[in-house]
């Protein structure tokens, strides 16, 4: 064993991360002993595909061989030890759900972190969307069904991508690999019409665990009715799970045969990129360089988003220099890649002031989340970059209903009600239940264009509802561009106008309260039963307080008006977590709805309130 950051990793990852044809823009001198390279200098030019597939001559690359075990090793004189996780472990692949993603941990050698996503469990799961598939589409008489791969910036993408492709091609499906690609981008090839590119694809797969630390993994299905949800997920697992007990080593070693002679690689990031450069341009009246004159500086965050610099804004004519973490490095040395970071709003707001920027802007690691930053340095991010972006969708549709999640701002109500003129449907949280919750509105007749959460997850219907980050952006830069040509503006002004008049709180806090599990107070039961029980005690004491006032329409958990402020305690999506959500207009406020919920749940013995102890007593 070789140690990381004074912690045992496994020779399994050595090796993979020595064999794969990665770049080490790491900075983790621990990491770079791990490795047994003593000089940073021979690690120049072991990069991530991105550059590989943009410089490719035509677009398609011959089928290949996708064994990485056969490309050249680099610079390591690890040795390469065996997995200390058998292939064919006990998995629990229910574990592995996370709402409608996959999730697990790819990379031994964090402590308590076992791996559960292991190549088998992967291309277990790609044969159960496999069949899940078949049965829901027929591949017509012409053609094999065929599914696109992408991955984010992660160290186990390329392992999981080779899994993946086994598995489909073993179930008779045909491959198409994007490498390093976004989100989005993934949904969208199932609805370009482009047969060079072998689109439209009938399924797609990212492989991301979004903005989760390094060793973390996961998957997220497509089809072209949009993102595949919570049943689907389960019943994939179901049926991967079924698949897996099956597996031995010689039908693996058949699929590896096979996928070598029917994986296709496409650099299909080019149509992406070009259909946003296309949507600027039209939008500014099929002008070539409309954002000619504006600095515009990117933060990928080392992330699969720093293509939006090169690809998508320098042919618009803006100026990009100053942007950053724009290569990809699976562990994150800057910040971690997501606009709900302090410290990565921080960066990027530097980074706008250092430059004398017009606008910053910011992408988680897998692009379908984004934030701005205003050449002042104030950022367009979660209450804010929705009342920015519903100022801009309902001048296109006035009167539109805007769904956001359920943690946004009674100012921001006030803002789009009575300042846009919108009506805002506050729903729960998660990106898919605001998706889903527009797309049922339009379909009752109630017409909505906007599904957008404080996250910085947003779609809009006129992108097929697809949640993408750089299209948020993209209709930004058509507000930029915009006002520049009818001269009423240049650089970020027009944006800030836009939302000139939203109230903000000055207190603004989100505590997490953990359920302890295992804790005798469960008494057996799920967190979750026992979570509600904490809500349903929570809302009978705000019913007998006569300082405060439960909100008439609410979705999720207990909302409550009181003190000038609001406070939200609900269950968490995934965790056994109650997310106490309160802003108020002083601290003093802010302190008074946090002692009446922690009132009411301090004899919930398994709940920790630690947070919100500590918050009251500081305050
Ligand atoms: O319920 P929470 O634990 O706060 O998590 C909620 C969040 O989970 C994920 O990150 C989803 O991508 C978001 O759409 C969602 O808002």
């Amino acid at each position: 064993m070789a140690v990381i950051s004074g912690k045992p990793i496994q020779n399994t990852f050595l090796a993979q991360y020595c064999q794969g044809n990665w770049q080490s823009n790491t900075k983790n001198p621990s990491l770079l002993f791990a490795l047994g390279i003593r000089s940073t200098q021979p690690l120049q030019g072991w990069k991530l595909a991105w550059t590989d597939m943009s410089a490719m001559q035509s677009h398609i690359l011959p089928t290949t061989g996708i064994n990485l075990r056969k490309r050249t090793s680099f610079m390591c004189n690890a040795a390469q030890g065996t997995s200390t996780v058998s292939s064919f472990e006990k998995v629990d692949f229910f574990k592995l759900q996370n709402g409608s993603d996959i999730r697990g941990v790819a990379v031994a050698g964090v402590e308590g972190e076992p791996v559960n996503l292991t190549e088998a469990v992967a291309e277990a799961i790609a044969a159960g969307f496999a069949a899940w598939l078949l049965e829901r589409k027929e591949p017509n008489e012409s053609r094999r069904l065929r599914i696109s791969i992408g991955h984010d910036s992660r160290i186990s993408a390329q392992k999981l991508q080779d899994a993946i492709s086994h598995g489909l091609v073993g179930a008779g499906l045909d491959v198409i690999q994007y490498g390093l690609a976004s989100t989005p981008a993934m949904f969208n090839s199932t609805l370009t019409e482009d047969e060079s590119y072998f689109c439209p694809v009938d399924g797609s797969i990212m492989i991301t665990a979004s903005h989760l630390p390094y060793n973390r993994n996961g998957f997220k299905f497509f089809t072209n009715a949009g993102g595949l949800g919570k049943a689907d997920i389960k019943n994939i697992l179901e049926r991967s799970a079924n698949i897996y007990e099956k597996f031995s080593d010689a039908s693996m070693k058949e699929s590896i045969q096979a996928s070598k002679e029917t994986v296709n690689k496409v650099d299909y990031m080019a149509i992406y990129t070009s259909d946003l450069v296309a949507a600027v341009r039209k939008a500014a009246g099929n002008k070539e360089k409309p954002l000619e004159g504006f600095h515009i500086v990117v933060d990928a965050g080392n992330g699969a988003g720093g293509f939006f610099a090169g690809k998508v804004l320098e042919p618009l004519g803006a100026i990009t220099t100053g942007s950053q973490f724009l290569d990809p490095d699976g562990f994150f040395p800057n910040h971690i890649p997501n606009p709900e970071d302090k410290v990565a709003m921080k960066a990027i707001t530097k980074a706008v002031l250092e430059n004398k920027a017009d606008l910053g802007i910011i992408f988680d690691t897998d692009v379908d989340r984004s934030a701005a930053v205003d050449s002042n340095g104030q950022e367009f991010n979660r209450n804010r970059l929705i009342a920015l972006m519903s100022a801009i969708v309902l001048e296109e549709h006035p009167g539109t209903t805007i769904v956001t999640d359920s943690v946004t701002s009674d100012g921001l109500t006030t803002f789009i009600e009575k300042k846009l003129g919108g009506k805002h449907h506050r729903f729960k949280r998660g990106y898919k239940n605001v998706i889903d919750e527009a797309i049922r509105l339009n379909s009752i007749g109630e017409e909505s264009h906007l599904a957008i959460e404080t996250s910085g997850h947003g779609a809009l219907k006129e992108n097929h509802w697809l949640d993408d980050g750089a299209y948020l952006m993209v209709k930004l830069l058509n507000k930029l561009a915009s006002a520049k040509a009818s001269g009423s503006s240049s650089g970020s002004k027009v944006l800030t106008d836009l939302v000139e008049g939203l109230e903000e709180p000055a207190v603004a806090v989100e505590l997490r309260l953990k359920i302890d599990q295992n804790h005798s107070d469960l008494k057996g039961g799920s967190f979750r039963d026992y979570g509600e029980a904490v809500l349903k005690h929570l809302e009978n004491r705000v019913n007998s307080d006569t300082n405060l006032k439960k909100a008439p329409i609410n979705y999720e958990g207990v909302r409550v008006s009181g003190y000038g402020g609001w406070f939200l305690l609900r269950l968490s999506l995934h965790d056994p977590v109650l997310p106490l959500n309160i802003e108020a207009p002083t601290n003093e406020d802010a302190v008074k709805l946090g002692l009446a919920v922690l009132a009411a749940v301090k004899e919930f013995f398994a709940l920790d309130t630690s947070a919100l102890d500590k918050f009251v007593q500081q305050s």
